[in-house]
Formats: structure tokens, C-alpha cells, sequence
């Protein structure tokens, strides 16, 4: 039996009458079992991407199939197949939160002592037991996106589509959620497509990476050889005093180039030859650079968003 869950060949999908190309030439397989992300700045095409591969949207050139069905033909099975978490908010916002859980659960086919159990299970495990009652459009919006997540995974689906699951989350409920993908693809083998900016929290979590930009995929691999074609070099981020930076970064040029990456954070880059030297002078005259804290940085994720042009959008814990 093939392992390939979604093949996607070549895929055009235009807005605007055709004036607006937000997809082009887009070929992708994702396998089974496998935790995908997906990377790209805003506007480049990555929400677009997913909603053609829940059927949401129609695509204008090319083939989405699913277990080798056209997803733009089969709606039901891959509703069935797929929990898709969108960015929007729920439609139905005057459901309770365990309503609007159980519904979903009992949508899916599950029976009612089931869809009980399940949504007891995930109201308890994302912390929702206090807001069970209360209407949707009566919670935050962070509350909202966490609802989401459990009406996403009820129902114990083999697919899961995660447009920016972590995004307004607080840290702890983002180590949560992290927790929670990493778990239904462990132990329940989902195969799971992820969308997200937060690119520092997502390299210890997916296998693959596609970065879109301007609705191409310019690059899949797997996170090992993505950092491979990256700048090499480790990184020794330095917090100076504020009001100090200047000073310290005129000490530092004299030693080895330096650049300004904050208000008060300077970066020095070095090859892992060059480390043990340039720690010793750092650590040595830490007073007179009013270095409050350095930190040594190896190649990452972000290196790879950065350097296939996505700018300014990672978020860090
Ligand atoms: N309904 C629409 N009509 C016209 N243009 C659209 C529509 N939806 C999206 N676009 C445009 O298509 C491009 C891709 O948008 P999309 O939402 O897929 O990007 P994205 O990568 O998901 O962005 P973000 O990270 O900001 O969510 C953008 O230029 C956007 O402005």
C-alpha cells in the first residue's frame, strides 16, 4: 500500500479573476506519519494552499487527491478523513464551549457516550472545565483558538491540518498545544500538516519543511539537511546594558565583526574553531562590554526561513 497521503501536482490558484496568483506550481507529497511544516512570511500562500486541500476552495489549475481520492469531488470523505483548524474563528458562536466540542464529536459519527467521553477528556485536558458553559463569542480569543484545537481533533481523525495553531496562545498553552501534535502523531499516527511563523517552537517538532513564498514551494526537506545549506557559523548572541550597545559593539568590531539584532543585543558569528578564543575574551571582559548574559546559537529553522527569504515574522518562546 502506498504511503502517500496527500499528492498535490501542480497547482494554480488564482483570486481576483485571475489578477491575483496566490499558487503557482505547487507539486507536494505528504507521506504517512509524518509531522509537515509549512513556513512562509504573510501573504504567501500557505492558508490558500490548505483550504484547496480540505476542499474549502476550488483550485484553478491542477489535481489534489487524498488516499488517492479528488478532494474537490469527495467533500464528505475528506471531511471525514481530515480535522482541519482554520485561522477563523468558530461560525457558530453561540454554542457553549462543551457544545460546541460534543457537536463536532457527534458530527463525525462518534456515538453520544463517545463524543461525552472525548469532550470531557479534552475540556479537562486543555484546561476548559471553567469555561464549559459559557458561549463562544462570550470567551477570549485565545480560549476560542484552543476550542478549536479540541473540535479539530475529535473524532480521532488520520489527517490533521493546522493553519497557526500556537498563534495567540499564551507560552504555556503553546507547550501545550506542541504537546498535544506531538502526541497525536506519536501515539495515535496521525499524519499531520502544519502552518505556522513560529518557527523557533516548530523545528523540535516536525520531520519536513516546505517554505512558500509568493506561492511557490521553494524548498522540502527534512530539518537536517535544510540547516546544511545555511550559514555555518554559530552565533554568540551577547544582552549589553541598555545604553551601553555602542560601546560594547566598537570593543567587539575590533575583535571580529559584530551585528546590532536588538535595542541592547548584539551578535557575533564565528566559526566552531574560532568558539573557545572568542568565549575566553567575551568572558573576560564581560565589565567592560556590559554584557549582562551571552548565549551560543548554532545554526537553526529560522536560519533556513531567513535565508529562502521569509523576513521578520518568526516568533521566538
Ligand atoms: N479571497 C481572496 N481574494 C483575493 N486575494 C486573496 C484572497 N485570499 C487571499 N488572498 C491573497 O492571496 C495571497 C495569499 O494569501 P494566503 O492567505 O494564502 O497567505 P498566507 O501565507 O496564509 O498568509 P498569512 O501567513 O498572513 O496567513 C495574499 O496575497 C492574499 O492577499
Amino acid at each position: 500500500m502506498s504511503n502517500i497521503v496527500y499528492e498535490i501536482i501542480d497547482l494554480q490558484k488564482t483570486y481576483s479573476k485571475g489578477k491575483k496568483v496566490a499558487n503557482e506550481g505547487i507539486n507536494l507529497h505528504v507521506f504517512s506519519g509524518e509531522i509537515l511544516g509549512l513556513l512562509g512570511p504573510n501573504g504567501a500562500g500557505k492558508s490558500t494552499l490548505v483550504k484547496q486541500m480540505v476542499g474549502q476552495l476550488k483550485p484553478t489549475k491542477g489535481t489534489i487527491s487524498l488516499y488517492g481520492l479528488d478532494v474537490s469531488k469527495h467533500s464528505k470523505q475528506v471531511s471525514r478523513l481530515v480535522g482541519y483548524y482554520s485561522q477563523e474563528p468558530h461560525a457558530i458562536s453561540s454554542l457553549t464551549v462543551q457544545e460546541a466540542i460534543l457537536i463536532t464529536g457527534r458530527l463525525r459519527g462518534m456515538s453520544s457516550s463517545d463524543a461525552k467521553r472525548e469532550t470531557n477528556y479534552w475540556l479537562d485536558r486543555l484546561e476548559l472545565g471553567e469555561i464549559r458553559t459559557k458561549q463562544l463569542k462570550r470567551i477570549s480569543g485565545g480560549q476560542r483558538r484552543i476550542v478549536g484545537l479540541a473540535t479539530t481533533i475529535i473524532g480521532n481523525q488520520p489527517v490533521l491540518i493546522l493553519d497557526e495553531p500556537t498563534n495567540e496562545l499564551d507560552p504555556i498553552k503553546r507547550k501545550l498545544v506542541w504537546d498535544i501534535i506531538r502526541e497525536r502523531n506519536r501515539d495515535y499516527g496521525a499524519t499531520i500538516l502544519l502552518v505556522t511563523h513560529n518557527v523557533f517552537e516548530a523545528e523540535h517538532v516536525v520531520d519536513r519543511v516546505g517554505v512558500v513564498k509568493d506561492g511557490r514551494l521553494l524548498v522540502l526537506d527534512s530539518v537536517g539537511p535544510l540547516k546544511k545549506l545555511v550559514d555555518q557559523r554559530l552565533k554568540i548572541d551577547m544582552s549589553i546594558q541598555l545604553g551601553k550597545r555602542a560601546a560594547a559593539e566598537a570593543m567587539l568590531n575590533e575583535w571580529a565583526a559584530v551585528e546590532v539584532i536588538g535595542e541592547n543585543q548584539l551578535r557575533m558569528l564565528v566559526t566552531r574553531e574560532e568558539l573557545g578564543h572568542y568565549l575566553q575574551k567575551i568572558s573576560t571582559n564581560l565589565e567592560d562590554l556590559a554584557c549582562e548574559e551571552y548565549r551560543i546559537v548554532p545554526p537553526s529553522l529560522e536560519d533556513v526561513y531567513v535565508h529562502f527569504g521569509g523576513k521578520g515574522e518568526m516568533k521566538h518562546a
